[in-house]
């Protein structure tokens, strides 16, 4: 199981300060969609290249011209990019195109999804890897729960991410639904140990797996 750390909210120096004190604990980097849009592609292609034994994520949260945004993000040294699950069949076959012909990936972003006929038709359309999310904006008013994996239950084809506000709380819960990779990030970036918490929710997934 991947922690999957999300950079979210976050100056340039912090977003190298936070990998720093916790590389040793994580294994997939996702550049947030907010410090791409601060930043542009270049955070990007600077990580990468900084980082370059860890799987990096772009979340670009694509909803359109697919085919463009996921040349830009592998170009940039992304190894798997975002796009959003309500995207027209056209960005997200476009999408995978792209990452198929550069051994890359598509991670299928299901935020504000609740239609069940979705999930198949992109079991239909070649997606292998999906994000489950409970938006920022959700965090204010509740918190994540696992009824979230009741939508992609009954799949066993996809591989299966999930974010949205897990802290060392909510982890033993997630835990128990058996993710391939838990994305964190606020509860590592913006703890006052950023080590400590990433140890911390490391050891909890390991101790997990030894048990399972
Ligand atoms: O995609 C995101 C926001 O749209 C975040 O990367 C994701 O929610 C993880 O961050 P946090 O743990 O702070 O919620």
């Amino acid at each position: 199981m991947n922690i999957q750390l999300a950079l979210d909210r976050l100056s340039r120096e912090e977003c190298f300060d936070v990998i720093k004190e916790t590389e040793r604990y994580i294994d997939w980097i996702e550049v947030g969609t907010g410090v791409i849009k601060e930043y542009g592609m270049s955070i990007i292609r600077e990580i990468k290249e900084a980082f370059p034994n860890k799987v990096l994520v772009a979340d670009m949260k694509t909803c359109d011209a697919g085919r463009y945004e996921a040349a830009q993000a592998f170009e940039a040294g992304a190894d798997i990019t975002t796009v959003m699950a309500f995207s027209a069949d056209k960005t997200i076959l476009d999408t995978l195109e792209v990452a198929r012909k550069q051994g890359k990936r598509v991670m299928i972003d299901l935020l504000g999804m609740t239609d069940p006929t979705r999930l198949e038709e992109l079991e239909q359309l070649g997606v292998d890897l999906i994000g489950l999310h409970f938006g920022k904006d959700m965090q204010l008013e509740g918190e994540i729960h696992t009824d979230l994996f009741n939508l992609v239950e009954s799949y066993s084809t996809f591989e299966v991410a999930i974010a949205g506000g897990i802290n060392i709380g909510s982890l033993p819960d997630i835990l128990e639904k058996s993710p391939n990779t838990i994305i964190v990030g606020s509860a590592i970036s913006k703890a006052e140990d950023r080590t400590e918490v990433a140890k911390k929710m490391k050891g909890l997934i390991n101790a997990y797996e030894v048990n399972y």
